[in-house]
């Protein structure tokens, strides 16, 4: 059986969607494409040698019988219309990152799954798939170092094009909101943002550096550092301090390099090459569970827990002070 496929949004990642989709997982085939800047869906059918239908309304995509499941890679505020649009109509639907811009918008799509009955919606948090966290995790789960007690995290980009506002918190740090509570199997209880002095190498009015610092359930202590303009490249770190040892994420391969009297390794500097394998396993397990008829990747609930972490984030930055994150029970539904 072969997955039929329609992508709304062919920007940046949509475009890398569609090639991982028709070149690389076996059992996909994009037959449609939607974008408000059709040029981009003509230039992708013609770089990519693909025949995909090019509609000009996303709800037609969403409805059209020659499409079985749809991947929405539009502008974030775009998503939760287009999510709702496909439970609606019965479809499998993965959405990139955010599920929705408001938590309201998150729960109201759990509501929609809810009535439906059946889990359509899978979020676009990909580092649950790749291999470093992976191994991080399963070193947690042997108990190699006991308990866990606190965690020192970065999310370091060279450079932060077209971010305003508080996206290093929703759009960058979100990542970092869904892998932490998977790697340690835990839930936030309160957030709090310490503004450190801002980098005068980004545009003027940006807050940039951010610490976050969140409490979980279990009494972890999480310190993660924004730096989306870090300048020297694409750097996600990771080290857990347990009761009787630390572990950390393992660091990208890269050859060690002797020469002109310097050790040195490549650091990578574009998101897309540090998470390439990931993002191919997400659409790989993706395409099966489709294949087997239940969405089993990141859910609605994990992309409402996500922005519900994120609504506090931002708040605690404004007032200064460690802020609560209340979730309601999680539904059976999602356990
Ligand atoms: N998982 C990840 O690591 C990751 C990486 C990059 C981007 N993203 C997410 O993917 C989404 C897209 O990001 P991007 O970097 O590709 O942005 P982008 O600006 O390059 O692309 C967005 C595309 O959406 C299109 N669009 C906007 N409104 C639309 C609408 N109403 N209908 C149809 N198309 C519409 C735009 O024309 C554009 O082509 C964002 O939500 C972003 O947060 C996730
Ligand atoms: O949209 C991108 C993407 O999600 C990257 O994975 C993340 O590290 C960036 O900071 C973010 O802006």
């Amino acid at each position: 059986m072969t997955v039929k496929i329609g992508v709304i949004g062919t920007g940046a990642i949509g475009r890398e969607h569609v090639f991982r989709l028709s070149r690389k997982i076996p059992g996909a085939q994009v037959v449609a494409l939607n974008d408000v800047n059709i040029s981009s869906c003509e230039s992708i059918n013609s770089d990519f040698d693909l025949d995909a239908k090019i509609f000009t309304d996303s709800h037609e995509l969403i409805k059209s019988d020659s499409v079985d499941a749809i991947v929405v890679a539009s502008w974030g505020p775009t998503h939760e219309e287009f999510v709702n649009s496909a439970i609606s109509a019965g479809k499998f639907v993965f959405c990139e990152k955010p599920l929705a811009v408001t938590a309201e918008g998150c729960r109201q799509i759990i509501d929609a799954e809810l009535t439906g009955g059946k889990r359509l919606v899978q979020v676009g948090f990909m580092r649950r798939y790749d291999q470093a966290y992976q191994q991080l995790k399963k070193c947690l789960q042997d108990n190699t170092i006991g308990h866990p007690i606190i965690l020192n995290c970065a999310h370091r980009a060279p450079h932060a094009p077209g971010f305003g506002g508080d996206m290093a918190i929703t759009d960058s740090l979100v990542h970092e909101f869904d892998v932490l509570r998977w790697l340690l199997d835990d839930d936030y209880v309160a957030a709090q943002v310490i503004l450190p002095r801002k980098t005068s190498l980004c545009d003027e009015g940006l807050q940039d550096p951010h610490i976050v610092q969140l409490r979980t359930r279990q009494g972890i202590h999480i310190s993660i550092e924004s730096f989306v303009n870090a300048h020297y490249g694409y750097d996600i770190q990771c080290q857990v301090v347990g009761e009787k040892g630390v572990a950390a994420l393992p660091e990208p391969a890269s050859v060690q390099l002797r020469e002109l009297g310097k050790l040195s390794h490549e650091i990578l500097i574009d998101w897309k090459d540090r998470f390439v394998a990931a993002f191919d396993q997400e659409f790989r397990d993706w395409i099966q569970s489709i294949k087997a008829g239940k969405a089993n990747g990141p859910s609605a609930w994990d992309g409402y827990v996500v922005a519900v972490t994120a609504d506090a984030c931002v708040k605690a930055k404004h007032s200064g002070q460690f802020e609560n994150i209340d979730l309601p029970p999680r539904p059976d539904f999602y356990q």
